[in-house]
């Protein structure tokens, strides 16, 4: 058994006891009362390497991180150094996130928020969309390729841009196949936790170049921004970094100094 199906399993467990408390029903009308989506992509495809600021409390491969009390406040430093998009995570058993954290930080920043989760039924997207996600994360790796299609299409049909990730050439065809416009490639292989920060060069060349591009996983400052911009990022998303760093807001103004290097050749 992979670290990841350990997870799935775990998510499986959470999410039916969610469902047994909240009717699909319920949350659809909770979701229909939300604001309307933020929509990431303008900015994503804009001048500059965008930034996602992570709010991770703990991770498998490492435990806690940092303590993170107020997840508003960190995502409001985030916000202020220039971050385009919030992530949160919300899987509790390894990550000790949850939907609590990403209402707090919806409450609190006017970019778009990214539930960051495990996602294997449309119940998980309602949930995110009723929590005040923009965006939501789908792994190729935890879904069947007709759950796939059906997951981008329902969480477009509900407002919500999918960031669709990826870890090898294979993952990336399907993804690019079930009509994924953003795509995450995740230098962390999800089934070691190893990461191989070259992962994003190779990848990223079997993603058409009218999509956007996503490098995640492994950002440790500056200059890997700079790397991953050369090798056709137009987007990266930081975790660890941030969270354990001593001030977020000025290390997000550094990410995103550093994608706008003039050294960067745009793509779009
Ligand atoms: O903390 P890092 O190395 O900066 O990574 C952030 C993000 O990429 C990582 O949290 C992540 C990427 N894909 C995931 C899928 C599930 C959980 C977590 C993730």
């Amino acid at each position: 058994m992979t670290v990841l199906d350990d997870i799935l399993a775990g998510v499986r467990e959470d999410l039916a006891e969610r469902q047994a408390l909240v009717s699909l029903d319920d949350l659809k009308l909770e979701a229909q009362r939300m604001p309307d989506a933020k929509d990431p992509m303008p900015v994503f495809r804009g001048d500059g390497i965008a930034v996602i600021a992570e709010v991770k409390r703990s991770s498998p491969s490492k435990g806690e991180l940092a303590e993170i009390t107020d997840p508003a406040a960190l995502a409001g430093e985030y916000e202020q150094g220039g971050a385009a998009a919030i992530s949160v995570l919300t899987e509790k058993r390894r990550f000790n996130g949850s939907l609590d954290d990403l209402r707090a930080v919806r409450g609190r920043v006017d970019v778009p928020v990214l539930r960051k989760d495990f996602v294997v039924s449309s119940y998980q997207l309602w949930e995110a969309r009723a929590a005040g996600a923009d965006m939501v994360l789908l792994i190729v790796a935890a879904l069947e390729q007709e759950a796939l299609v059906s997951l981008i299409e329902r969480a477009q049909s509900i407002g919500l841009c999918p960031l669709v990730e990826v870890h090898d050439e294979e993952e990336t065809k399907r993804a690019v196949d079930a009509g994924a416009q953003l795509i995450g490639v995740n230098n962390r292989n999800l089934k070691t936790l190893e990461i191989d920060r070259d992962t994003f060069a190779r990848v990223a060349p079997g993603i058409p170049a009218n999509l956007v591009r996503v490098a995640e996983s492994g950002v440790r400052g500056p200059r890997d921004v700079i790397e991953f911009a050369r090798a056709g990022a137009d987007v990266v998303l930081v975790g660890e970094t941030l969270v354990t760093g001593s001030d977020p807001r000025s290390s997000v103004a550094d990410l995103v100094a550093a994608g706008s290097h003039p050294a960067i050749q745009q793509r779009h």
